[in-house]
């Protein structure tokens, strides 16, 4: 079988993480007789650099022609000085609302053998975490209106968080039934002591928990709920928010895992399609140093097999060859804090490789 896969690799460590998860895919094609096409794409700051545009036609094209679209990172000091409608970063948002990718999935899951990169106790960490993230993606605050004006105060600006009962409601419906293939419960985090928008948001989500009566679901204001994640991260399981709480809370969530380079992530169009992409950006702090984890890259393309290509055996093969290479000892530097084997980038991408 032939799978069409755009890569949009992205600046910083995005081409580095990149090149070790195609060669993960290279190898799975191998052992499973799998033809997987790569058309590269240039989205970020490297498209504002060969064609002055953060996300050009071609991009968005490729990426809809094809079956699924791995990306890596957008965004550098270079570009920091950009307007906001013409950063590296628009190009992702873009991406994601021209994609369609309204629900995004991003599973904290402790490695048995990364209990000790957790920054977390011991005793709060014993047995084990296991959470997800699900995030609405292409609304609030990020796609919401913007602008500047003149106020009393002096020049202000402002961004408008707005959500539809319509997507609250189908990110709701990937929570609950995502729950009903996990532990049945559902946390909902939002501010609506103070949010209109988070107000609307509490009761669509509850409208929707009616039809899911074995599902218990728990509400949570978002700050208590970012206090709870290191307090005590085993009372979630599936956790349903908005764009902006779960870009936050799931960058906390990493810390389970024991580093952001583990943090793998789905953004999904309703059907089969997605855009896999690690949770973390392009670090500049260590790009071009072979430095960074690719293992949060490596296991996004784990969860398109998964996902988009339905090709579970295969998606298998990639997580335990990644538990191989960290029960072996390994580890790139952001999980040296206990030592270990030291590796770079693409130590860890040969050895994923061949542990498949
Ligand atoms: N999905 C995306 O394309 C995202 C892009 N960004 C962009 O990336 C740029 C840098 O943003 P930051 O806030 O610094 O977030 P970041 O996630 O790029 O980095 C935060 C910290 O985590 C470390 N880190 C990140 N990924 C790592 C990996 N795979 N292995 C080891 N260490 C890793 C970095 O070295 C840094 O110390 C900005 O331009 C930002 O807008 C940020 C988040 C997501
Ligand atoms: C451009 C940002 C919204 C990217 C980000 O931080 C994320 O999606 O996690
Ligand atoms: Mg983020």
């Amino acid at each position: 079988m032939n799978y069409k896969i755009a890569v949009v690799p992205g600046d910083g460590i995005g081409p580095e993480v990149i090149d070790q998860a195609l060669r993960v895919l290279d190898r799975i094609g191998e052992k499973y007789n799998h033809t997987f096409t790569y058309t590269k794409v240039l989205a970020g700051g490297a498209a504002i650099d060969a064609t002055g545009k953060c996300l050009p036609q071609e991009t968005i094209d490729v990426c809809k022609a094809s079956d699924a679209v791995l990306l890596g990172a957008v965004g550098g000091w270079k570009w920091d000085n950009l307007p906001g409608d013409e950063r590296p970063e628009r190009a992702l948002l873009g991406l994601r609302k021209e994609l369609g990718l309204f629900a995004n999935l991003r599973p904290a899951m402790l490695f048995e053998e990364l209990s000790q990169a957790c920054p977390l106790k011991p005793e709060i960490i014993e047995g084990g975490l296991d959470l997800v993230v699900v995030r609405e993606l292409t609304g609030g605050i990020y796609f919401g209106e913007k602008g500047t004006k003149e106020t009393e105060m002096g020049p202000a600006a402002y961004d408008v968080e707005l959500y539809s009962e319509e997507e609250v409601r189908r990110i709701a419906i990937v929570a609950f039934d995502m729950a009903m293939k996990r532990n049945k419960k559902v946390t909902s985090i939002d501010k609506a002591n103070v949010l209109e928008s988070s107000r609307l948001w509490r009761r669509v989500v509850a409208e929707v928990a009616k039809d899911y009566p074995e599902v218990e679901l728990n509400n949570l204001y978002v700050d208590n709920a970012a206090m709870q994640m290191v307090l005590n991260p085993k009372q979630f399981d599936v956790i349903v928010t908005s764009n902006i709480f779960g870009d936050i809370l799931s960058d906390e969530a990493s810390q389970i895992t024991g580093s952001i380079g583990m943090l793998p992530s789905a953004s999904l169009a309703k059907g089969n399609f997605g855009m896999y992409e690690p949770v973390h950006g392009s670090a500049p702090d260590i790009a071009g140093q072979n430095k960074a984890n690719p293992m949060a890259t490596i296991l996004s393309a784990a969860m398109m097999l998964r996902y988009t290509f339905g090709l579970g055996q295969e998606a298998d093969d990639i997580e335990n060859a990644v538990k191989k290479v960290l029960s072996d000892g390994y580890r790139t530097p952001d999980l040296m804090a206990n030592g270990g084997k030291a590796i770079g980038t693409k130590e860890a991408g040969e050895l994923i490789t061949s542990a498949i």
